[in-house]
């Protein structure tokens, strides 16, 4: 049985995640692969009731952080986890990169405590030791903010992170740059500015770069 994969798709609002999630699915199951497909916040009964809570309720940041944790930490213990065990591939549409950008960079919380906490959430009692769950990869689609927000202005009616101003997402977009450089060898750049056929190429080169894909059989992006 293979090991199983945890890969993450990461990026501001109207970056393009959603729309490439389902291309890279296809791509491991058409290698026989296993893929199990999330999202947060949300990928279980009680994190989607605090997705909601987090989309469309007023809070401050303090209680937003302990939200998304609350949440991350369920969907680890009941999906994630057992996903991998299983050997599947996981596709998480957002993960703990996301506090750092939107409830670090964004909203400006402290992000010793982020950092505290992304530990005691993601620490993992494994059967021979514990250890610390982070993604295997993290693909990171970086768009510039007014491409992004002009692309969901003719798509859909903004929840309460897309209703805030250009400058909230500069911040975000600055914290996922921040985010990468911590961790080069875990991040992949999409530049998503492309047009999506290209933004696809991109995303199934950078996972077949890793071996954890055939490469395309035409090599160009
Ligand atoms: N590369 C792209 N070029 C132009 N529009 C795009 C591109 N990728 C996605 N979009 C459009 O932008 C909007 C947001 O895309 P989505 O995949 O939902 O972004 P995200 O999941 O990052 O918020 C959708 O209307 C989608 O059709
Ligand atoms: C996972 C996570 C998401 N978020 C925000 C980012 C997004 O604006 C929102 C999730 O919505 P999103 O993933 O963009 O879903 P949709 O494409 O349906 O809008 O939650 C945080 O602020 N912190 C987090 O830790």
């Amino acid at each position: 049985m293979s090991a199983g994969l945890f890969i993450t798709f990461e990026g501001i609002d109207g970056a393009g995640k959603s729309s490439h999630i389902d291309t890279l699915a296809q791509a491991f199951r058409a290698a026989g692969r296993l893929v199990t497909l999330t999202r947060e916040p949300g990928g279980t009964p009680l994190a989607e009731k605090l997705r909601q809570l987090l989309l469309h309720d007023a809070m401050d940041a303090l209680t937003e952080v302990l939200l998304v944790f609350a949440a991350r930490r369920d969907h680890l213990r009941t999906v994630i986890e057992p996903a991998l065990a299983r050997g599947a591939v996981v596709l998480c549409d957002r993960f703990t990169d996301a506090t750092f950008a939107y409830q670090g960079a964004g909203r400006g919380f402290d992000l010793g405590v982020l950092s505290q906490l992304e530990q005691l959430v993601q620490y993992i009692q494994g059967p021979e030791a514990d250890f610390m769950r982070n993604p295997d990869m993290t693909l990171w689609f970086d768009v510039a903010p007014h491409i992004a927000a002009e692309r969901l202005a003719a798509a859909r009616a903004p929840d309460r992170f897309e209703a805030e101003p250009l400058a909230f997402f500069t911040r975000v977009a600055a914290g996922y740059a921040d985010r990468a450089r911590q961790a080069p060898a875990r991040f992949a750049r999409i530049d998503a500015a492309h047009p999506p056929a290209q933004v696809a190429a991109q995303v199934l080169a950078e996972v077949a770069a890793r071996g954890w894909l055939p490469a395309a059989r035409d090599s160009a992006a």
